[in-house]
């Protein structure tokens, strides 16, 4: 019987990218975005590349829409083995202008949501008395902090931590959780970056933030949704069952742990 994989915030960037690469290693596949056009125009990709797949519209930072994914995860295919935390939002501002919304925004999607997420997906393990892979969305920013993106790093460092407590409370009911840390990949994420972020430096035109963070990598370009994928289906694969707690760097040579 075909493995069940549900991939947060799959309908586009690294998610679509990881759920492409979870569909082709054979995984049935459970789409989710809170942005149900992209969604939709995303499983309609997938069932032309002939991916057995469904598509739950929810959001991460509600508890509740995290349980309905997974209960229709097991209700279309029988049951949950992965369960990627992949959605998330950038968040660009000067220090000084952290504010309340922007704390409470970025911390319910980037943290809560792996929570629930987290919390969704063990139960369903525990459950069905299985192993079972969390895998969360962390970055570089995760392990080194951004001028700029205190709020957003100060989120990822955050899923670094639950990462490892969710581990290590875990692990005796046979679940691993891991998280993959990416660097600089340009998605619409990076897009939106960009543009927030010219707005802070005069000196700087459209494209250079993304130049400046990217042009230091070691090996030579920015990242592909593929790079993320490949580690993420490592991380899936019973190739890493002995893994756990880890947030792993994919960023081409920038940040080294
Ligand atoms: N792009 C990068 O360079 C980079 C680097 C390191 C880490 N990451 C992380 O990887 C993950 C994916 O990033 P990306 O570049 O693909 O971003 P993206 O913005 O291109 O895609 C994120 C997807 O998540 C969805 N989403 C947003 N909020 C949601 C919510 N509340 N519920 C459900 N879905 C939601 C969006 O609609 C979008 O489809 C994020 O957690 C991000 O922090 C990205
Ligand atoms: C968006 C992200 O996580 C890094 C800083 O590129």
């Amino acid at each position: 019987m075909a493995k069940v994989a549900v991939v947060t915030g799959s309908g586009g960037g690294l998610g679509k990218g990881i759920a492409q690469r979870l569909g082709k290693d054979g995984f049935n596949i459970v789409l989710n975005d809170i942005n149900e056009e992209t969604l939709n125009s995303t499983l309609e990709e997938f069932k032309k590349d002939g991916i057995e797949a469904i598509a739950v519209t929810g959001d991460v930072s509600k508890r509740d829409d995290q349980f309905n994914l997974v209960s229709k995860a097991v209700e279309a295919f029988g049951q949950l083995d992965v369960f990627v935390n992949n959605a998330g939002i950038d968040v660009v501002s000067p220090f000084l202008d952290v504010d309340e919304e922007q704390l409470n925004k970025a911390f319910s999607i980037n943290v809560n949501g792996v929570v629930f997420g987290t919390q969704a997906a063990a139960k369903q393990f525990i459950e069905q008395k299985t192993k079972g892979k969390i895998i969360n969305a962390c970055s570089i920013a995760g392990h080194e902090s951004y001028e700029m993106l205190s709020t957003y790093s100060a989120t990822k460092h955050a899923v670094r931590s639950y990462t490892q407590s969710a581990a290590k409370e875990l692990a005796s009911d046979n679940i691993r959780v891991n998280a993959y840390c990416p660097g600089v990949a340009g998605t619409s994420m990076w897009d939106r970056i960009d543009e927030e972020m010219v707005k802070y430096y005069d000196h700087m035109e459209p494209g250079d933030a993304f130049k400046e963070f990217s042009g230091g990598i070691l090996l030579g370009r920015p990242q592909e949704p593929e790079d993320v994928a490949n580690l993420v289906s490592f991380l899936a694969s019973d190739d890493s069952d002995y893994i756990t707690g880890q947030s792993i760097i994919t960023d081409g040579g920038i940040v080294f742990r």
